[in-house]
């Protein structure tokens, strides 16, 4: 085992831990957001037949080739055609259909001319009716054709694809309404520290309310996990090695927060040990040094520290890839940006800095990254007033107001200005 390894290796460390889990079929809303598992493929043809794109008069181009406001063609109108409906009649020369949006084109016709461009003579333009044509058409206007956007039996969503809300549309077109994706991994997050209560409790002198667990669900609930917040472990070997030991037996990821440098209640690596194998204690990066990794039974078990930035960058950088690939995403990474940074910013530490931070427009349509004041590991508020980390490259320079800066996007909603 390596001390002090980087952020990239010690994410490729628990990605290799990791394979993707094993299939099982879902509903098709259940699928949306997740990847396939395997091609998936259309039973029809998208379209099924060639339609109308327009309300208008069904014919072929030719009909009205020389058609001008000088020289109109009139038609006579011998057929009504809706969506649901077809027309599998002759159309004759002088002749056209009234067509719907959606309506099958008829055999005998070639292209739609729209309402709006074709004055009526008698009839309402209905059935019966007569109508004028006063331009040509191309053939194929307004038509769309069977078979356009995919084949019967064609592959339309591949392996690995993730099925975006409209992708739950299509498939639903091509008759696709069972989906087999990678199960979600089952994760455990255990809480370690005898100073820690409940969040529904009021803490007693010394005391501090359990903020990591509750952020790490939802951390590990929105990378698509199935989590249980587990009981509070006392800072006790036999105690957090015993709960291991159970939860490898259960779960598919251990996710621990606390105890993770070298206190003397600070258990979690020598239980790894204890039970397994540990496979990391320091990751170069800040906050979150300690990040301790090790495989219990073949179940990947990380131990994050217990600062709360600490642990939710440790989560961000190193948990959620691994989440991530287990459900078969292929794309482990949020989206890095560049941002002009507002501020010099004066460094203390060598190791790769992320800076909680905020990243806005300036009047000019910039990119524009301001650093929060306070970057204590201790801070959750902090996050949840940012919108992005700040990535500090390793070693002893400080930035300059004004330089590019790569800023790691967190999970934004769409009131947060970017
Ligand atoms: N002598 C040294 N001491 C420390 C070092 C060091 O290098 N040498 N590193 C510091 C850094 S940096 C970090 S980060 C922490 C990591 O410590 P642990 O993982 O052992 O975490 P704890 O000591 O258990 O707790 C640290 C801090 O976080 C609070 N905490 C713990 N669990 C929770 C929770 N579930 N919810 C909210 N807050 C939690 C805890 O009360 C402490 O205040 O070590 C430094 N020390
Ligand atoms: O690892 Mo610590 O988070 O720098 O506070």
């Amino acid at each position: 085992m390596r001390e002090m390894i980087s952020v990239e290796e010690a994410r490729d460390l628990v990605l290799s831990s990791v394979s993707p889990l094993d299939v099982q079929t879902v509903d098709l809303l259940g699928a949306a957001g997740r990847p396939a598992a395997v091609d998936l493929h259309s039973d029809i043809d998208i379209a099924p037949f060639a339609h109308s794109a327009m309300d208008g008069f069904a014919l072929r181009a030719a009909q009205i080739a020389g058609a001008s406001p000088d020289t109109p063609v009139e038609l006579d109108v011998v057929a009504e055609v809706a969506a649901g409906d077809f027309f599998d009649g002759d159309i004759p020369e002088g002749a056209c259909v009234r067509i719907m949006t959606g309506a099958p084109l008829p055999d005998a016709a070639d292209s739609v001319v729209k309402y709006e461009i074709v004055p009526v003579i008698s009839g309402e333009g209905r059935e019966g009716g007569r109508v004028r044509f006063e331009a040509p058409t191309a053939q194929g206007s307004n038509v769309r054709a069977a078979g356009e956007e995919a084949r019967a039996g064609e592959a339309i969503v591949r392996a690995g694809e993730v099925i975006n809300t409209a992708g739950v549309g299509f498939l639903a077109a091509c008759g696709v309404t069972e989906v087999p994706v990678h199960r979600r991994p089952r994760v455990a997050i255990l809480s370690i520290g005898s100073e820690l209560v409940d969040a529904s409790d009021l803490p007693g002198r010394g005391k501090i309310r359990n903020s990591n667990a509750y952020a790490l669900e939802a951390c590990a609930a929105a990378a698509g996990a199935q989590v249980d917040r587990l009981p509070i472990v006392q800072d006790s070997l036999e105690q957090l090695a015993a709960q291991i030991r159970r939860c490898v037996s259960e779960y598919d990821f251990v996710i621990t927060s606390g105890g993770a440098s070298n206190g003397d209640f600070d258990f979690i690596k020598p239980a790894i040990q204890q039970t397994g194998e540990l496979l990391m204690t320091t990751v170069n990066m800040r906050p979150g040094k300690a990040q301790a990794f090790g495989v219990v039974d073949g179940v990947p078990v990380f131990g994050l520290p217990g600062n709360p930035a600490a642990a939710y960058l440790g989560f961000e950088l190193l948990i959620r890839p691994a989440l991530r690939k287990m459900q078969g995403y292929s794309q482990f990474e949020r989206p890095v940006v560049s941002a002009h940074l507002a501020r010099d910013y004066r460094r203390r530490d060598p190791r790769r800095i992320y800076l909680r931070s905020t990243l806005t427009r300036d009047a000019q349509g910039r990119l524009v990254v301001e650093p929060a004041s306070n970057q204590s590991s201790g801070l959750f508020g902090v996050i949840q007033r940012s919108n992005c980390f700040v990535i500090v490259p390793e070693g002893d320079q400080g930035l300059s107001a004004d330089q590019p800066v790569a800023c790691l996007l967190l999970d934004v909603s769409e009131d947060v200005a970017l």
